[in-house]
C-alpha cells in the first residue's frame, strides 16, 4: 500500500552526526557503538561517570584519535578525510586537562594559541575580556587560581570565532558566580548560532541549561533527550511536601483515599506524598479540597541526578 502520511517536516543536517562510534583500548571498550546527533544551534551535554568513555568519544569527535569502528561526521565532513581540516577552523576545543605554560602570561598564552591556530592576535584582547581575566592580562599563568587557568582554557577555545564548540569539564574549578558567567557567554554563543556539546560532572548545573543530553556509561549512550523527555521515560514518581496548619495527617490520608498514591508519610513538620506523574494532577486537586488547612505545597519533580542514577546504575 503507498504511504499516504504527511512528507517529515524538513529537519537541518546535523553539524554532529555520529554512528556506531567504537573505540576499543585492548581490552577496554572505552566508546562501545555511539550513536549521536547534534543540530544545528544546539547546547549539548554528555553526562556520565568517571570513565564513562565522554572524553574519548570527544577526541574521536575531533579526529584526534582514530576510531575502532563507526562514522563520526563533523559538518558532514568524515572526521578522518582530507576534508575535515577545513572543518576543524570552524572548531573550538577546550580539553579536560588543558595545557598552559606557567611563564606566560594570559595575553601571551592566547597569542601563543593564536599563532598556533592561524588567528589574528587582536582577538585576543576581546577573547580576555569576554571570560572575564582582562584584569590579568600581564600576570603569569603560574599566579592564576584554578579558576582563572580554566578561563583561560575556555578564552582559547574561542579563538578564531568557532562555529562548533567541543567544552569537555568547562566549568571544573569555577566557583558559582563564574558558571553563572560561563552560561551566559554560552547563551550568546547559542543566539548567534555555534552549535555546543559539553561535559560535566555537576548535573544539577545543566539539567537548566542544554537543549538535550545524553547519559554515558560503560562506553554506551543509555538515554538520550531533553531532562523532561528523560524524566517522563524513566516514569520516576513526584512528591509532594504539604505543611499542614495542625498536625491533621489522618484527614489527608482521608482525602487522598483511593487515590493512586505510593506513599503518604508524616514527616517532621510536613506530609510527605508520593504519586506517579500521571496521578499528579488528581493528587493536586484532592490537595486543594483541604482549603486554608494546607498552609504550603512543593511539588519535587525528579533531578537529573536521579534520572541519571536511574539510567546508569
Ligand atoms: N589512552 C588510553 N589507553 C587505555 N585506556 C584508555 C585510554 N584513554 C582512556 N582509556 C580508558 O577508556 C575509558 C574511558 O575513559 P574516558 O577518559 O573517555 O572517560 P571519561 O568519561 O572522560 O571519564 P572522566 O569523567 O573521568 O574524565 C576508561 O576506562 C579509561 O581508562
Amino acid at each position: 500500500m503507498a504511504d499516504t502520511s504527511p512528507a517529515p517536516a524538513e529537519r537541518a543536517a546535523p553539524v554532529i552526526a555520529v554512528s556506531g562510534a567504537t573505540k576499543h583500548y585492548g581490552t577496554v571498550r572505552a566508546v562501545d557503538g555511539v550513536d549521536l546527533e547534534v543540530a544545528p544551534g544546539e547546547l549539548f551535554g554528555l553526562i556520565g561517570h568517571n570513565g564513562a568513555g565522554k572524553s574519548t568519544l570527544f577526541k574521536m569527535m575531533l579526529g584526534l584519535i582514530p576510531a575502532t569502528a563507526g562514522d563520526i561526521r563533523i559538518d558532514g565532513s568524515p572526521v578522518t578525510g582530507g576534508g575535515f581540516r577545513a572543518v576543524r577552523r570552524k572548531i573550538g576545543y577546550l580539553p579536560e586537562n588543558v595545557v598552559l605554560y606557567d611563564n606566560l602570561t594570559g595575553v601571551e598564552t592566547l597569542e601563543f594559541f593564536a599563532r598556533l591556530k592561524g588567528v589574528a592576535g587582536s582577538e585576543c584582547a576581546p577573547a580576555l575580556e569576554r571570560v572575564g581575566l582582562a584584569h590579568a592580562a600581564r600576570r603569569r599563568v603560574r599566579e592564576y587560581s584554578k579558576g582563572m587557568r580554566q578561563r583561560l582554557g575556555f578564552a582559547q577555545s574561542l579563538l578564531g570565532k568557532p562555529r562548533i564548540l567541543f567544552l569537555d569539564e568547562p566549568t571544573t574549578g569555577l566557583d558559582p558566580e563564574a558558571i553563572r558567567e560561563f552560561y551566559v557567554i554560552l547563551r550568546g554563543l547559542k543566539s548567534d548560532g555555534v552549535t555546543m556539546i559539553l561535559t560535566s560532572h555537576i548535573l544539577a548545573e545543566i539539567q537548566e541549561r542544554v537543549d538535550r543530553l545524553a547519559i554515558m556509561a560503560s562506553g554506551k549512550i543509555q538515554a538520550i533527550g531533553t531532562v523532561q523527555g528523560l524524566r517522563e521515560q524513566m516514569d520516576l514518581p513526584l512528591w509532594f511536601r504539604v505543611r499542614l496548619a495542625h498536625e491533621d495527617f489522618d484527614h489527608v490520608r482521608t482525602v487522598l483515599g483511593g487515590l493512586p498514591v505510593s506513599a503518604v508519610e508524616a514527616r517532621e513538620d510536613h506530609v510527605a506524598v508520593e504519586c506517579r506523574r500521571e496521578s499528579k494532577m488528581l493528587v493536586m486537586q484532592a490537595l486543594a479540597s483541604l482549603g486554608d488547612k494546607v498552609l504550603d505545597l512543593h511539588v519535587h519533580e525528579p533531578s537529573l541526578e536521579d534520572v541519571f542514577f536511574g539510567f546508569s546504575d
